[in-house]
């Protein structure tokens, strides 16, 4: 975990952190510090308390016990002030506007707007200015969202989900976009279920499990963390898979035609038993586990610690 940096240069600061719903506890002891010029990725699986998190950072919600400041003040403060934009999932768009009209109202109320056809250029937009807001695809939809949320010029911007529903173009574009507004220095923190995209974009990964933090680094510490290397090689003939179970350090196995897969904590002690087994694996590879593996493996690791 990185050592948290004194409370004055942080852009967000959790301090201890709890938020329940009845009897489920969303967020759990959530201590945390995010500082300027970073693009960070909140990973977790389906109810971890990604969005819930986003929403005490936005002031949607208050916490039970400890404090969320932004830039020094409440969030509410820090948004009243211009310092913050989001795009959350929830929300409908306002309906009976057109495109434009919306968007240039989200620039009205922006104490440092951009212009508008540029906020509609660069969110995709603009040949759609003129049309109502429900008459949009599900991709056109979430381009007016990135669009309200880059409507003026925001210290940090809050993404929850952003790219769900948006073509590969849109995609990149947003991206190529969220990268400029880190390049100026704000801070951009988005929850994701794309782990290519929290590999490719984040230079800061948070891992959220059941409200507390798992894992908070760079991808390439979040994937080492994950303590497991994948081996992958062929058999010829009949593949005895309980004698390859056995094998030493293994934490999974799985065999596709003559393709074995395993993931293991010590892949060279598992390499050198499988020899010793007497097999001769074919296309052997042994490489660190991805983004997504690495999420899985420190999950699941701590389902079955907290079984
Ligand atoms: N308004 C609410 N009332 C009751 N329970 C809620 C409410 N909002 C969230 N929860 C519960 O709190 C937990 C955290 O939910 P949250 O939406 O924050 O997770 P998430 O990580 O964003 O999930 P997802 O990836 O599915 O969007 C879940 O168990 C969820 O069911």
């Amino acid at each position: 975990m990185k050592t948290p940096a004194p409370a004055a240069t942080a852009v967000v600061a959790f301090a201890n952190v709890t938020k329940s719903y009845g009897t489920v506890r969303a967020v759990d002891g959530l201590t945390l510090d995010l500082h300027p010029g970073e693009t960070v990725a909140l990973l977790g699986p389906n109810g971890a308390g990604k969005s819930s998190a986003l929403d005490l950072l936005l002031g949607l919600r208050t916490p039970d016990t400890g404090t969320v400041t932004v830039f020094g003040s409440t969030p509410q403060g820090a948004i009243a002030t211009g310092h913050v934009g989001a795009m959350l999932q929830t929300g409908g768009l306002m309906e009976g506007v057109k495109v434009r009209e919306i968007v240039k109202l989200a620039c009205d109320l922006h104490p440092r707007p951009h212009p508008v056809e540029e906020v509609l250029d660069r969110a995709g937009i603009a040949q759609v200015a003129d049309r109502m807001v429900d008459k949009l695809s599900g991709g056109q939809e979430q381009r007016v969202r990135f669009a309200l949320a880059t409507a003026g010029a925001n210290d940090l911007i809050v993404l929850d989900e952003p790219t769900t529903g948006m073509d590969v173009t849109a995609r990149q574009a947003f991206w190529s976009t969220m990268r400029e507004e880190a390049g100026r220095g704000r801070t951009v923190l988005f929850a994701t279920h794309y782990l290519e995209e929290a590999d490719a974009i984040a230079d800061r990964v948070l891992v959220l499990h059941k409200g507390r933090l798992l894992a908070d680094g760079t991808a390439a510490e979040i994937k080492a963390k994950a303590g497991a290397r994948r081996i992958a090689f062929d058999l010829e003939g009949p593949i005895d898979e309980r004698a390859l179970g056995g094998l030493p350090f293994l934490s999974s196995l799985t065999v596709s035609g003559t393709t074995v897969r395993m993931q293991s904590h010590d892949a060279d002690a598992t390499v050198h038993a499988l020899y010793g087994l007497g097999l001769y694996p074919r296309n052997l590879e042994v490489a660190g586990l991805g983004l997504e593996q690495a999420f899985v493996a420190i999950t699941e690791a701590e389902e079955a610690r907290t079984a």
